[in-house]
């Protein structure tokens, strides 16, 4: 019955309709499409998404562009010309594709669109990031690699590192309790980064009267003016609708901010260095020694040193903060990987306390989880924008000069032609034998990009990711606040120039019955626990420490102990500690210099390098001793006790070396009197 129904109905007008007119319209559209294609074919030219007059394929980007270019090229190819306004763009989706514009052809595609804003921020791109390929790149991006990004550099801010995770780890503790409590994760890990960058850049200082608290307000707003859309970008002749809407106003207004900071820090450390200043050399004191070099002169202008530390604040700070967060965010997500990292973390460290970067280097499943993340999450998902310099063959195409060039990043460490299960977070497939990596050699997986213009903050970046992610699941369990389900967790990406996530995210931590963890909490919530201790002098506050005699012996040689209240005595330990630093630094050096043996000179070197930095460490804690912020005296009188490690490491891995004992005797006098020093510290609460 109900087959015979149609029947008796009256015949329907729209088969008809559709085939008279939609039938024939579609075809029409399609035959077009296909001759355009055709036609770009002929002229040499890659397939191109149908596009609208006047705007062209604008509205095909949607708010996310990277997974609508994605979406596009799955239809049209790895290579495919849009049209964004006037502007041709090339959008280029596979490995092989990647591979030729990043090292077949890698200097004709190496340099940038003179974008408005960057124009506006960075004096007529005279930043590295943004910078046209020529020689102006090539000197600035020279200084970058050579002197302030190399692994001997960052491997020198090591220090730096320890102490702002050390600070990171107790601002989490001191907001948990022994019942879960929920942490605003995005909060703690963006000023971790924006810290880090901060004093790698602008020195010890960077927290006086806020300032780093003003360099985040201006990165924030300088990443969002990077991220809009300016008309005369696309549409030159339009260019003054971007005066009129008040777009280069508002970049004008960031640059003026800038420039005003910037100055004021480039001046001081002018002064400083006028006063015979020798503490660790920063970022800013790099450069402006460089300058010194007659070479340099018209290179380091204080624009082009600006523009620089403009990239780097950014560049630094944005990136490596939206991986941490997507990190937490995945592993929480995953209860057994977290867990397996958890494992491998816990049985590798030392349980002293906090993971040290010596010990990263053992903990494989850490860097798949890091590599995994970076994969799924690139946080530029169409790497930077490069421009054409001359016309260019490849893949049968002919991609004219000044071509705008998008490498889609995200959309090829997705495709499922190259990863099993593409959408997974599975760090496994990170190791083993043949693994990839991300240094610019596997155009799968290009999170920092590849070629000539592969990001120099790399090795930067890793070493504080790793070493940040490492503690945090060393020292805590996470899991997510309220009940929470891993589905229920919102990771939709926000739009911008670096890729995030759109909502915060707000993970709880419970410290768990894991004995370290419960040690090191105890040892960061232990507070006064002797009254009136200042009456009583140094040997009642010697018996709260674990080495009593050494400490009666040492803090009494000297005088002003007797009478010294607790802030006294900790400054008289911090005091001793700097000599026997200071001593031992020149003992080592004073060794060296009588050595013959290469390797032993060179060890021996790098023993006085580290208690050189055990001293500054010491120092920078003084200060803080002296302001009351004793978080930080804490944390830097850590830091010096773990630099001596260093020098014994050195001594173990080169086995035809013996260790002299005359420094070991040192190193373990040091180590004993940081843990006097930091357990009277903890005595001021
Ligand atoms: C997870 C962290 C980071 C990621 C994923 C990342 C990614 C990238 C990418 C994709 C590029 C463009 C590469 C290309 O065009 O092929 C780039 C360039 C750059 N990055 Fe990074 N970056 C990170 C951290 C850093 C850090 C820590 C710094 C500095 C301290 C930095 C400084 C720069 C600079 C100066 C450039 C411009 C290089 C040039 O054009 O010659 N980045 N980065």
């Amino acid at each position: 019955m109900s087959s015979s129904m149609p029947l008796l109905l009256p015949p329907s007008p729209l088969p008809t309709l559709f085939a008279i007119l939609i039938l024939p319209l579609s075809l029409l559209l399609l035959r077009l499409a296909l001759q355009r294609n055709l036609r770009a074919r002929a002229h040499g030219m890659p397939p191109s998404p149908p596009k609208l007059p006047f705007i062209g394929n604008f509205h095909q980007l949607g708010s996310l562009p990277h997974r609508s270019l994605h979406a596009l090229s799955q239809k049209h190819g790895p290579l495919m010309l849009l049209h964004l306004g006037q502007i041709p763009t090339l959008v280029v989706s596979s490995p092989d594709a990647a591979r030729e514009v990043m090292r077949t052809h890698d200097h004709v595609f190496a340099s940038r669109p003179a974008l408005k804003p960057s124009k506006v921020l960075h004096n007529d791109c005279k930043d590295l990031a943004f910078a046209p390929y020529g020689e102006h790149w090539r000197q600035l991006r020279k200084i970058c690699v050579v002197h302030l990004l190399s692994s001997t550099r960052v491997q020198s801010y090591r220090l730096i590192r320890e102490e702002e995770v050390g600070f990171m780890i107790r601002k989490i503790s001191s907001r948990a309790s022994p019942t879960t409590t929920s942490v605003d994760m995005s909060e703690i890990l963006y000023s971790l980064f924006n810290d880090i960058i901060c004093r790698v850049v602008s020195g010890k200082f960077a927290r006086e009267e806020g300032r780093n608290v003003l360099f985040r307000e201006l990165i924030e707003e300088y990443l969002v003016l990077l991220s809009r859309i300016y008309v005369g970008d696309y549409f030159p002749w339009l260019g003054w609708l971007d005066v009129l809407f008040g777009s280069m106003a508002r970049a004008q207004k960031n640059k003026k901010r800038w420039d005003d900071l910037l100055d004021g820090v480039i001046q001081e450390h002018e002064d400083r260095s006028a006063k015979g200043d020798d503490g660790e050399k920063d970022f800013v004191d790099v450069l402006l020694s460089l300058r010194e070099d007659p070479g340099n002169h018209a290179l380091l202008t204080p624009q082009t040193i600006k523009a620089l530390l403009m990239d780097i604040f950014s560049g630094g700070t944005e990136t490596a903060y939206a991986t941490l967060e997507y990190a937490m965010a995945e592993l929480v997500r995953s209860p057994r990987a977290m867990a397996k990292l958890q494992h491998e973390v816990r049985g590798t460290a030392s349980r002293k306390g906090m993971v040290k970067e010596e010990e990263l280097n053992e903990m494989v499943y850490l860097k798949a989880v890091v590599k995994e993340v970076l994969r799924l999450h690139p946080p530029g998902p169409l790497l930077v924008p490069r421009e054409l310099i001359e016309d260019c063959q490849m893949q049968g195409y002919i991609i004219p000069k000044k071509t705008r060039v998008l490498v889609n990043a995200w959309g090829i460490s997705r495709d499922p032609s190259h990863w099993e299960a593409p959408d997974e977070f599975k760090p496994e497939r990170f190791m083993g034998d043949g693994a990839m990596d991300f240094k610019g050699n596997h155009f799968e997986f290009t999170p920092f990009g590849a070629g000539r213009r592969i990001c120099p903050g790399m090795s930067f970046a890793i070493a504080s990711l790793e070493l940040a992610l490492a503690n945090l699941v060393y020292h805590f369990d996470w899991e997510l606040p309220g009940g929470l389900t891993s589905e229920d967790l919102d990771m939709t990406e926000a739009f911008g120039i670096v890729q995030r996530r759109k909502q915060g995210l707000q993970l709880s931590i419970y410290c768990s019955g894991i004995a370290w963890a419960k040690q090191w909490w105890e040892s960061l919530t232990r507070s006064c626990f002797v009254l009136g201790i200042e009456e009583q002098g140094n040997s009642k506050t010697c018996n709260e420490t674990t080495y009593y005699d050494f400490c009666v012996s040492s803090l009494g040689s000297d005088p002003h102990s007797r009478k010294a209240d607790v802030k006294g005595l900790s400054t008289i330990a911090i005091n001793i500690a700097i000599s026997n630093a200071t001593n031992t630094s020149s003992f080592a050096a004073a060794l060296a210099h009588n050595a013959t043996d290469a390797s032993l000179v060179a060890v021996l070197r790098a023993c006085a390098a580290r208690y050189a930095n055990a001293r500054e460490a010491l120092r920078w804690s003084l200060d803080a001793l002296s302001t009351e912020a004793y978080d930080y005296a804490f944390v830097h009188v850590s830091a010096a006790a773990e630099y001596p490690n260093v020098c014994r490491v050195l001594f173990r891995q080169n086995p035809r070396l013996a260790y002299p004992a005359a420094m070991a005797r040192r190193e373990e006098d040091l180590e004993h009197l940081c843990t006097i020093a930091l357990e009277i510290i903890s005595l001021l609460g």
